[in-house]
């Protein structure tokens, strides 16, 4: 008998996402998981999306659990414009109806504050925690035991970048021009550079003013999006570190604008991330037992 299996499309300023709610019984098995997404995904032949996220029970810690995989069937650890549509969704869907949602993701538990209105969420404020420069937490096979503003020979060019981890890996590259960077060569050689054994999600970073920056992204696992949350975090951050940028930034992405600001927790800095989701469409996916 056809199985089927609902599900809802979202985005968060065009970052696209396939939500499927597993918090009461498992719609794709485990093992079945990365080639489903990989089909789901593929724009023209099926739905079309950057990713799917699945919404699942929480193991204790937290109200519910998160799992995001890419377009390419990898699983990853956080995703910034993932969580504000999986809190909508969770919320606006009765799944936990709760203002402050304690998130179970790969990366920790997430808190995130909704903003609601006429019993839906319109906006979010997420704690994105605390950020990592140590190169064996990225990770980055290098003897340094930090990476930052070095460079990295990628196709016959030395880049500037600098690498940390906010539960999720990203390499930022501060630009003069970040719309006029050639994305589809760069973005993949640095995603796949050998001194990532784990990949990476590549970001250049134009500073428009202390306050404000233009980024574009090239996702690992997905290629170019729209925008890229934990990516907005991590080049604030970086900014932030490298003395380029305020605590509190707005950042331009293709998509829209992220809010950005950044709090220091001990030696680290951590930030909050702000910013919309939107519910697209409901469907129905059919699928042979
Ligand atoms: N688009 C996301 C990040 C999704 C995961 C990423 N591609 C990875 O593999 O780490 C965001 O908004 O943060």
């Amino acid at each position: 008998m056809t199985r089927m299996i609902l599900f809802s499309k979202m985005h968060g300023l065009g970052n696209d996402y396939v939500v499927i709610d597993e918090s009461a019984q498992e719609c794709i098995p485990e093992d079945k998981k990365p080639e489903f997404v990989r089909e789901v995904c593929t724009r023209g032949f099926s739905v079309g999306a950057d990713g799917v996220i699945f919404v699942q029970p929480a193991s204790g810690e937290g109200d519910i659990r998160f799992r995001i995989f890419n377009a390419d069937g990898s699983e990853a650890e956080m995703c910034g414009n993932g969580i504000r549509c999986f809190s909508k969704f969770v919320y606006d869907n009765a799944i936990v109806r709760k203002r402050r949602l304690e998130v179970e993701t790969l990366a920790g538990i997430k808190t995130v504050e909704l903003e609601v209105e006429d019993g839906a969420v319109v906006s979010s404020r997420v704690d994105m925690g605390t950020a990592t420069f140590k190169t064996d937490q990225i990770p980055m096979d290098v003897e340094e035991y930090e990476f930052i503003d070095r460079f990295l020979p990628v196709e016959g060019e030395d880049i500037k970048l600098t690498a940390l981890s906010v539960g999720n890996p990203h390499a930022i590259i501060f630009v003069d021009d970040a719309e006029g960077v050639d994305l589809d060569r760069l973005g993949p050689a640095i995603e796949n550079h050998p001194l990532f054994p784990e990949r990476i999600n590549v970001h250049f970073v134009e500073v428009v003013s202390p306050s404000e920056i233009i980024m574009v992204t090239w996702e690992r696992g997905a290629g170019p999006t729209m925008a890229c949350g934990t990516g907005a975090t991590a080049s604030v951050i970086a900014g932030v570190k490298l003395e380029k940028l305020d605590d509190s930034v707005l950042v331009h992405l293709p998509g829209g604008e992220l809010k950005i600001d950044v709090y220091q927790d001990g030696t680290e800095l951590g930030a909050y991330m702000e910013g919309d989701a939107v519910m697209v469409f409901d469907g129905i996916l059919l699928r042979d037992p």
